[in-house]
């Protein structure tokens, strides 16, 4: 008997052979469907819905504090990873040389929880001596997971589009960014990211972003993760075999992506993809996407937890085995 089960994933190459049904975990009929990250994790962690989510890290260790009881558990698999230095930009009239001078500016963020941004803050702090708790926050979401932040940290909610009573919505971080009412702002989203590169209002925070992020990962060797996969718990309870099934079969499409992006062939507009991707290669490792706890992946889940811990997201700094479900922590 195979077992009826619901999927979320984001739309990267990573997960591809699952929406397309290429790859299947062995005794589930998964039904596969693609949602773009805020909505995704709104729609897992609020409102419960999918049996299993490719959901933000952030959210998901927030979950655990004691006395909660959020039903879900996760396995160590990555889908996407990224340094996200390249996602923090400045207005270019602000003053701003380096993350240090954003104390006493004001700085856009997604919501506090946004595990790009816990990256980029843990990293502005940790490795550009920035002190978060002299920065004006903005953020634009609340937390999918509601948590009480703690009072060292100017956090304010970006003004909304109308006054009085109309329903709040967050007014846009590209004008605030531009007009300078914003010095500086991270986005994931890339919407941020196209803009800075068409205009000259603002720019990116360190002149070369690559460079930048090349430099981080050769002193670290973290190739940040921003998301992990959860399973809702009763599904575990009874099935526990369903969580090495998904995990072999986030491995198989894993696999089958970098087999089509060693190939020059012809599945890609990107036209030095294959040479882009000897060139990752050969900077990152062959074990830049890699699921399960290996040593690498450990470091970058105790950093992050330490980053999350600093930053009032989690009240302990959990041991990397406590986030993820038994038997896939040896695999
Ligand atoms: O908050 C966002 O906009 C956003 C965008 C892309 C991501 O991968 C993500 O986790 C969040």
């Amino acid at each position: 008997m195979t077992l009826d089960l619901s999927l979320s994933v984001g739309d990267m190459d990573t997960v591809q052979p699952l929406l397309t049904g290429d790859v299947e975990p062995e005794g589930i009929d998964l039904t596969p469907i693609s949602e773009y990250p805020p909505k995704r994790h709104r729609r897992f962690f609020r409102h419960g819905e999918f049996d299993i989510a490719e959901v933000c890290v952030a959210s998901y260790v927030s979950s655990m504090a004691e006395g909660e009881d959020f039903p879900y558990t996760a396995i160590p698999v990555f889908p996407n990873r990224k340094f996200r230095l390249a996602f923090f930009y400045k207005n270019a009239d602000a003053g701003i040389e380096e993350p240090k001078d954003l104390e006493g500016k004001k700085v856009g963020t997604q919501s506090w929880q946004t595990t790009a941004d816990v990256w980029v803050r843990g990293i502005a702090q940790e490795h550009y001596d920035l002190d978060l708790t002299e920065v004006e926050w903005y953020r634009r979401r609340e937390d999918d997971v509601p948590v009480e932040l703690p009072e060292k940290f100017d956090i304010q909610r970006v003004p909304g589009k109308q006054g009085g009573d109309a329903i709040y919505e967050p007014r846009d971080m590209q004008d605030m960014l531009f007009s300078g009412e914003l010095d500086a702002a991270m986005d994931p989203s890339g919407s941020l990211f196209r803009a800075v590169c068409r205009n000259d209002e603002a720019e990116f925070m360190f002149a070369d972003p690559q460079a930048e992020e090349i430099e981080f990962f050769e002193q670290t060797g973290m190739h940040p993760m921003m998301h992990t996969v959860a399973i809702r718990d009763e599904i575990l309870e009874d099935d526990p075999w369903v969580a090495v099934s998904v995990y072999d079969a986030f491995s198989e499409a894993l696999e089958q992506c970098i087999q089509r992006n060693v190939s020059p062939s012809s599945h890609t507009s990107l036209t030095w993809n294959h040479l882009h991707f000897k060139e990752q290669h050969e900077l990152l490792g062959e074990d830049a996407w890699e699921y399960g706890l290996r040593p690498k992946t450990r470091k970058e889940l105790r950093t992050f937890v330490g980053y999350a811990h600093d930053q009032g997201l989690i009240d302990r700094e959990y041991d990397v085995e406590e986030l993820f479900f038994e038997t896939t922590r040896d695999l």
